[in-house]
C-alpha cells in the first residue's frame, strides 16, 4: 500500500486510518531482516499500534475540529487494531525470521555450552595432575627426609599416608583418647631427631635440629583443655562440638640450637643489629648461626671473629636448609618475611620477623628488645600463626600435554595476573576446580592468602581476613563491570586462570610482587594451597597481633572519639 493510498484512504475512515498507520508502523519497524536484539515481541507491536491509534486518532479529530478523544471509542480501535496487528503478523515473514533467530540462538547457545564443558574437563584434568604432582612431591621430599636421617626403611608408597604425616597430623596417642592423660592435646608435626652427623657446608658443628611439639589452646590459657571441633553425628542430628580458638603453640621438646638470619639488604641499622644479634646468640646463648651469603662476605670483611657464622653456596644447600635450622630471624619489613618465605620450597622452621620497615604487618616483635623476645621463643612455648602459601603452576600452551611443566611457585601473599604494559583490557578465564567462575576483564585478578588480604588485596577492594582463617581470597583489579564484588573461596580449591585465545594481548603474573612471567594466549596458571605453610611467632597470640597490625599498621577504623556535650536521647 502506497503513502499516498494511505492519505486517501485516511479521509473515509478512522478505523482504516489505524490499520494504514499500523501497516505503515510495521513497514517502518522491519523494513527487512529483523536486527537480532531488536526484534518486537507481538505484544509490544500491538501496544505501539494502539499508541500510535491514540496519537492519529487525537490530530484526526483535532483537524476536524471535533475536540477531545472519546474513551470508549479509543477501546474498541484498540481491540480492532490488536486484531488488525494479529491479522497482520500471520501473513508477514516476522514469524519464520524470528524462529531462524531462535534456532539460531539457541545452536550459539548449545555451542558456547560445549565449549566451557570442554574448558572445564581440562581444567578438571589439569588441577588432577597439579594434586599428583604435589603428591609426588611429597613423596619426594618424604624419601629426602628418610635418607638424611638413615632411615630409609619408613618410606610408605601409601600416598594419601604420606600427605596426612606430612601435613600437620595427630600423634597416635592423641587419636587414642585425644586429650591424653593430663587433658592437654599435643598435636606432633616434627620429630626431626637426626642419629647421625649430618653433611654440612664449610664442614662446621651444626646440633641436632630441634623437635618442637604444638597444641592448641584455649581461649587464651596456654594450658587450657583441647576441645574437638569436629562435626559430630549423633541419632541423625549434626553438630558442631565446641571449639577451642584454634591458638597455637610451638614448645620445644629439646632446645634450638640453630638460627638463620635474613636480613633486609642495604640498609645500615640493620645491619649493625645482625651483626649485634649474632655474636648475642653466640655468645650468650651458644646458638650456631647461619646468614646469607653476602651478610657472611660483610660480617667477615668487617671482623675476622664471625667466622663461626655458616652460609651456603648453592641451591641444593638451600633445599637442606629446612633440616638444619630451627628458627629463622627475620630483620626488615613485609618484604624480608616474604623473602624469607620464597628461600623455603617445602617445610618452613618458624619465623621470628623483627620491624625494622615502614609498615611491618608480620614483622611484630620490636628491635630494641631482640634479647627478651629471643630468650622467650627460645626457651618457648609461644603462640604462632600458621600462615597458609598458594603453591601456582605456570602452564603453557606449547607444552600442554606435559599437562604440569614448571615447578611450582609458592607464595605467602598473593599471586597476580595483571595487564603489566599492555593498554588493552586483561581477558581471564577463571575456573574453581573445574566450574567455570568468570571471566575478568579489567585491570587484572589476585588471588591472595588470607596473609596477603592486608596487602595488594586491600588496596583492590578485598576484605581484611584473619590469617587463619582457611580461604583463598579472590579479587579483580579495576574490574570494567559494576558488579564485579571481591571473593573469599573455601581453601581447599584448586583455582586456574587462562588467558583465552581470543585474549588481545598478554598478561603477566607475578609472586608476592616478584618473578614477574608472561602469560600468553592459551597459557594458564593453576592455584591451590600448599601443604607447607610458613608459622610465624606471635607476640602474644595470633588474633591480638593481627588486631595490633591492622589498628597501629593501617589505622583501621581511626576515628576521634564524639564529646560527650552535644544532643542525647
Ligand atoms: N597497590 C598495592 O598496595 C600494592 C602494589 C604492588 C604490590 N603490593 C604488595 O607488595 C607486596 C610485596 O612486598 P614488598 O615489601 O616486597 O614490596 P614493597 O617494598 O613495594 O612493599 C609493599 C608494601 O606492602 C606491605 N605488605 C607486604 N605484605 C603485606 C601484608 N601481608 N600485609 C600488609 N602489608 C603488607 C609492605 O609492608 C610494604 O609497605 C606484594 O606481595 C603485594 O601484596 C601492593
Ligand atoms: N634478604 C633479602 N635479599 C634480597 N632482597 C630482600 C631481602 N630482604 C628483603 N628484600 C627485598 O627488599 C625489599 C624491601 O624489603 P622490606 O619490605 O623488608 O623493607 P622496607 O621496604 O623498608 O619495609 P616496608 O615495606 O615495611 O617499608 C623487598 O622488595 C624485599 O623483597
Amino acid at each position: 500500500m502506497s503513502l499516498d493510498e494511505l492519505a486517501d484512504k485516511e479521509q473515509s475512515s478512522s478505523e482504516e486510518i489505524q490499520v494504514a498507520q499500523s501497516d505503515s508502523k510495521f513497514r517502518s519497524l522491519n523494513p527487512g531482516p529483523i536486527p537480532i536484539p531488536a526484534a518486537p515481541s507481538i505484544r509490544s507491536l500491538v501496544d505501539s499500534v494502539s499508541d500510535e491509534r491514540v496519537d492519529v486518532m487525537a490530530s484526526h479529530q483535532s483537524e476536524n475540529g471535533s475536540g477531545s478523544i472519546s474513551t470508549a471509542s479509543s477501546t474498541v480501535s484498540s481491540l480492532e487494531s490488536e486484531k488488525a496487528a494479529y491479522e497482520y503478523l500471520a501473513q508477514t515473514p516476522i514469524k519464520s525470521t524470528d524462529a531462524h533467530l531462535v534456532e539460531f540462538s539457541e545452536a550459539m547457545r548449545t555451542v558456547a555450552k560445549a565449549l566451557r564443558r570442554v574448558a572445564e574437563g581440562k581444567a578438571a584434568a589439569q588441577a588432577e595432575a597439579a594434586e599428583w604432582k604435589r603428591k609426588y612431591e611429597l613423596e619426594m621430599a618424604h624419601k629426602q627426609q628418610s635418607k638424611i636421617k638413615g632411615c630409609g626403611s619408613c618410606v610408605s608408597n601409601d600416598l594419601d599416608k604420606l600427605a596426612s604425616q606430612l601435613t600437620l597430623e595427630t600423634s597416635a596417642s592423641d587419636q587414642l583418647g585425644c586429650c591424653g592423660k593430663h587433658g592437654i592435646c599435643s598435636h606432633e608435626v616434627l620429630q626431626d631427631v637426626v642419629p647421625g652427623p649430618i653433611p654440612r657446608p664449610n664442614h662446621k658443628m651444626v646440633g641436632r635440629k630441634a623437635s618442637f611439639k604444638l597444641s592448641w589452646g584455649c581461649n587464651g590459657d596456654k594450658n587450657g583443655q583441647h576441645k574437638h571441633d569436629f562435626v559430630s553425628f549423633e541419632k541423625g542430628d549434626i553438630t558442631t562440638a565446641e571449639r577451642s580458638n584454634k591458638q597455637i603453640l610451638l614448645k620445644w621438646e629439646s632446645p634450638p640450637q640453630t638460627v638463620l638470619f635474613i636480613t633486609k639488604p642495604n640498609s645500615n641499622n640493620v645491619h649493625v643489629l645482625c651483626a649485634e644479634m649474632v655474636r648475642w646468640l653466640k655468645e650468650h646463648k651458644n646458638i650456631n648461626v647461619f646468614v646469607e651469603p653476602r651478610v657472611s662476605k660483610e660480617l667477615l670483611t668487617e671482623d675476622s671473629s664471625y667466622n663461626f657464622i655458616q652460609t651456603w653456596d648453592n641451591d641444593e644447600e638451600i633445599k637442606l636448609l629446612h633440616t638444619k635450622v630451627d628458627l629463622i630471624v627475620t630483620l626488615g619489613g613485609d618484604g624480608t618475611v616474604l623473602w624469607a618465605a620464597s628461600l623455603f620450597k617445602g617445610p618452613v622452621p618458624p619465623v621470628v620477623a623483627f620491624s625494622l620497615g615502614s609498615l611491618g604487618f608480620m614483622t611484630p616483635f620490636p628491635s630494641e628488645q631482640y634479647r627478651e623476645c629471643l630468650d622467650n621463643v627460645l626457651n618457648g612455648p609461644f603462640s604462632i600463626t600458621l600462615r597458609n602459601r598458594l603453591q601456582c603452576h605456570v602452564i603453557r600452551d606449547a607444552a600442554k600435554d606435559e599437562l604440569v611443566t614448571e615447578d611450582p611457585i609458592l607464595v605467602l601473599n598473593e599471586v597476580t595476573i595483571d595487564r603489566g604494559i599492555s593498554s588493552y583490557l586483561t581477558y581471564l578465564e577463571c575456573y574453581c576446580d573445574s566450574s567455570f567462575v568468570t571471566c575478568v576483564q579489567g585491570d587484572g585478578l589476585i588471588i591472595s592468602t588470607t596473609s596477603g588480604s592486608t596487602a595488594y588485596s586491600l588496596a583492590a577492594g578485598g576484605s581484611m581476613v584473619h590469617p587463619q582463617v582457611p580461604g583463598i581470597l579472590f579479587t579483580p583489579i579495576c574490574p570494567h563491570s559494576l558488579s564485579f564484588r571481591p571473593l573469599i573461596l573455601p581453601e581447599y580449591v584448586t583455582l586456574r586462570v587462562q588467558v583465552p585465545y581470543n585474549s588481545r594481548g598478554h598478561a603477566w603474573a607475578s609472586f608476592d610482587g616478584k618473578d614477574r612471567r608472561q602469560l600468553s594466549p592459551g597459557d594458564a596458571l593453576i592455584c591451590s594451597i600448599s601443604p607447607w605453610p610458613v608459622p610465624t611467632a606471635c607476640v602474644m597470640d595470633s588474633t591480638t597481633d593481627f588486631l595490633r597490625s591492622i589498628q597501629e599498621g593501617l589505622h583501621w577504623n581511626l576515628r576521634k572519639s564524639q564529646s560527650f556535650d552535644g544532643p542525647r536521647d
